[in-house]
Formats: C-alpha cells, sequence, structure tokens
C-alpha cells in the first residue's frame, strides 16, 4: 500500500495515479472534510472538486495509520513539511518528496529538510510540468524521480508509473528540487508581466532570463545543468509560466493588475509556494553572491518593498552584459 501525506490537489491527484492499477492508497488529509468526503464521495471536493477518484484511495485524518505503507509520497506545503514529517509514525519507510519549494526559517533544500526530520529513512524527489488537475484526469504527463540509490529510484518508479504518467529516473535530487522551487517564483513574476500588459515578447525574456537565474543558483548549489533543461527544470518552467492554471502565476497577475500580495494571500486556501520561497532564495542568492534580479525583484513585490514601476524601472536599467554570463 501506497502512503500520500497531504491532501491538497497534488497529493490527490498523485493517490488517483498510485491508485489507477488497483493498488491500495491511504491519503492522509489535516481536513475531516476532506477525509470524510473522499472515504464517502470518492473525490476531495475541497481541493480537487470534480475528479471521481477510485475506490481503493481511502483517506485517514491519522498519521499514526500510515505505518502499514511501502512508501510515503510526501505532498504538503513545502514550509510544513518538517512538522508533518516529525509528526508521523517512526519507520524508515521510502520518503518521495512531491512538494516544490525551499524551507523559509532554514534555507534548506526539502531533501536537507525530510533527512533532518527521518534520520535513516530514503528519499527520492518527484518533480516535473504536472497540474493536478490534468493528471487526475489521466492526460499524458511526464515527470523526473530523482534519487542517489539507483535501486530505490526503480522501487518506486514500478509503483507510481503508469502509461500515461511517464517517469525519467534521476540520481541529480538538488537538481531535481531546485527547478521545481525556483520556477514558481519565476511563474509569479510572468503572471505580473500580464497582468501589466507587458507583451509576450517580455515574457519570453524572463522565461529566458529567468532560466539563467536558475541555473546559477542550481550549478551553485549542486545541480546539474542537464536536469535544469529537463522536465524538473525547464519543462515546468514552460508550464507555470504560460498559464493562469498556475497559482503562482495567478498570484502575479494580480499584482500586475495593482492589487497587493497580501490581500490577493488573503483570501486563498490554495498554496502558491513561490510567495514564501521568494524572500528565502533571494536571501540565499544575495548570500552566496549569486545574480538573480528577477527573483529578487519578486521578493520586493511581495513584501511590498517596491511597486511593479520601480522593480521594472530597475530591471530595465541593469547594466548591459554578455548573454552567457
Ligand atoms: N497543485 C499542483 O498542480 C501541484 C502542486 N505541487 C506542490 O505540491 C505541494 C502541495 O500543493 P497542493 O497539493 O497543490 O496544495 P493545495 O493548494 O491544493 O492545498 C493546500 C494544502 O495545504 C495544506 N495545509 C494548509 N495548512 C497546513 C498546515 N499548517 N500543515 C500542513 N498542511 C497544511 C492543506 O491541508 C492542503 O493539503 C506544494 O508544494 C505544491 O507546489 C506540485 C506539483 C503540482
Ligand atoms: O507545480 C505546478 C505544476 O507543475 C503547479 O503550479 P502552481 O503551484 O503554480 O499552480
Amino acid at each position: 500500500m501506497i502512503g500520500v501525506i497531504g491532501g491538497g490537489a497534488w497529493g490527490t491527484a498523485l493517490a488517483q495515479v498510485a491508485a489507477s492499477e488497483g493498488r491500495e492508497v491511504l491519503l492522509w488529509a489535516r481536513e475531516p472534510d476532506v477525509v470524510e468526503a473522499i472515504n464517502g464521495q470518492h473525490e476531495n471536493a475541497v481541493f480537487l472538486p470534480g475528479s471521481k477518484l477510485h475506490e481503493t484511495v481511502r483517506a485517514t485524518g491519522d498519521l499514526a495509520d500510515l505505518a502499514q505503507c511501502s512508501a510515503w509520497l510526501v505532498v504538503t506545503p513545502a514550509q510544513h513539511m518538517r512538522s508533518v514529517l516529525e509528526a508521523a509514525p517512526r519507520s524508515e519507510v521510502p520518503l518521495v518528496l512531491c512538494s516544490k519549494g525551499i524551507e523559509e526559517r532554514s534555507g534548506s533544500l526539502l531533501h536537507h529538510v525530510a533527512v533532518e526530520a527521518r534520520s535513516g529513512a530514503p528519499v527520492a524527489v518527484l518533480s516535473g510540468p504536472t497540474f493536478a488537475h490534468e493528471v487526475a484526469a489521466g492526460l499524458p504527463t511526464a515527470v523526473t524521480l530523482a534519487a542517489e540509490d539507483p535501486g530505490l529510484a526503480e522501487f518506486l518508479r514500478d509503483r507510481i508509473a503508469r502509461p500515461t504518467f511517464r517517469i525519467y529516473l534521476s540520481d541529480d535530487v538538488a537538481g531535481a528540487e531546485i527547478g521545481g522551487a525556483v520556477k514558481n517564483v519565476l511563474a509569479i513574476a510572468c503572471g505580473v508581466v500580464d497582468g501589466k500588459g507587458l507583451g509576450q515578447n517580455a515574457r519570453a525574456a524572463l522565461i529566458a532570463r529567468g532560466f539563467a537565474e536558475m541555473t546559477r543558483f542550481g550549478l551553485a548549489n549542486g545541480a546539474r545543468r542537464e536536469t535544469l533543461v529537463g522536465l524538473s527544470g525547464m519543462g515546468d518552467l514552460v508550464l507555470t509560466c504560460s498559464s493562469t492554471s498556475s497559482r503562482n502565476f495567478s498570484l502575479g497577475k494580480g499584482i500586475g493588475e495593482g492589487r497587493s500580495a497580501a490581500e490577493l494571500m488573503s483570501d486563498r486556501k490554495t498554496v502558491a509556494e513561490g510567495a514564501f520561497t521568494a524572500p528565502v532564495l533571494a536571501r540565499l542568492a544575495e548570500q552566496m553572491g549569486i545574480e538573480m534580479p528577477v527573483v529578487a525583484s519578486v521578493a520586493k513585490l511581495l513584501s511590498g518593498e517596491a511597486n511593479v514601476d520601480e522593480v521594472l524601472q530597475e530591471l530595465l536599467s541593469r547594466p548591459p552584459r554578455a548573454e552567457a554570463h
């Protein structure tokens, strides 16, 4: 039986994938109404309405029930992963981290957080261009699954992959994670461009220059270039920077239209991870001397330190430089 920790849209979609060949899946959700709706109506009406779930997906509100599972897909918001893993039952069951972000208070990538919270547990990362509602609908999707131990990666792939959910293996755990964390921040920037009406040239420029920032940060933090240009980096960047289905993009769009980040965040039940990743990523980049002007601009917009016109002026007045820099 596969365990899923987190009953948001993505945890629910992954539960559906894992259960699609009759396999038993046990999903832990924080909200009693989510547990009740999955067990009663086979639907997560709160976070993934409209997707009928397989009957072999069952939900629980008690983390202790996950002790019976052979692997856990960890799908909490990034900032809550540590506390949920610490509260989960003691076991050395393999963990597949499916969340995207960087822990704000420690500045740690999530696989470091998981190792600290669950010493001894084998850890893998699953990441890529994956809107939950499309995955739940069985539309073709491809992801990267990264683990240092190739045996673990194959064990997990054999339990999760489906013909319409293709899994490409990698041993670059940091690379798979950094792509997913950084693209959320860049998606906010692309949403701002859209909301402000700055045009499609500007959006393409931002994707390309944002990818240069992702690459600089990734290479300085142990990622490989080939991972960054793959599904979990460039692939996910392209997806989330070009669609209002992305919560990060739509947050940025609202800011570009003149609303404040605080106001936009206050009435959301769903998570826009880039809003939490931007400040910590900007801080890490500054500490490490890595140039990330787009990320720094998003952090300023979110904190209210600058408005859209000010960050635009700042970005456009940067001194000219070589593209490969
Ligand atoms: N939705 C998507 O299409 C995809 C999401 N992801 C990632 O998956 C992770 C989870 O996102 P979604 O499933 O979309 O969430 P969601 O936005 O659908 O739902 C919010 C989730 O946050 C949880 N939550 C809120 N406060 C919490 C707390 N104090 N402690 C623990 N959990 C709390 C809720 O229980 C709920 O599961 C994020 O890191 C996201 O970037 C990754 C790929 C695709
Ligand atoms: O990570 C995602 C798609 O790969 C989901 O993006 P959002 O969190 O911006 O909706």
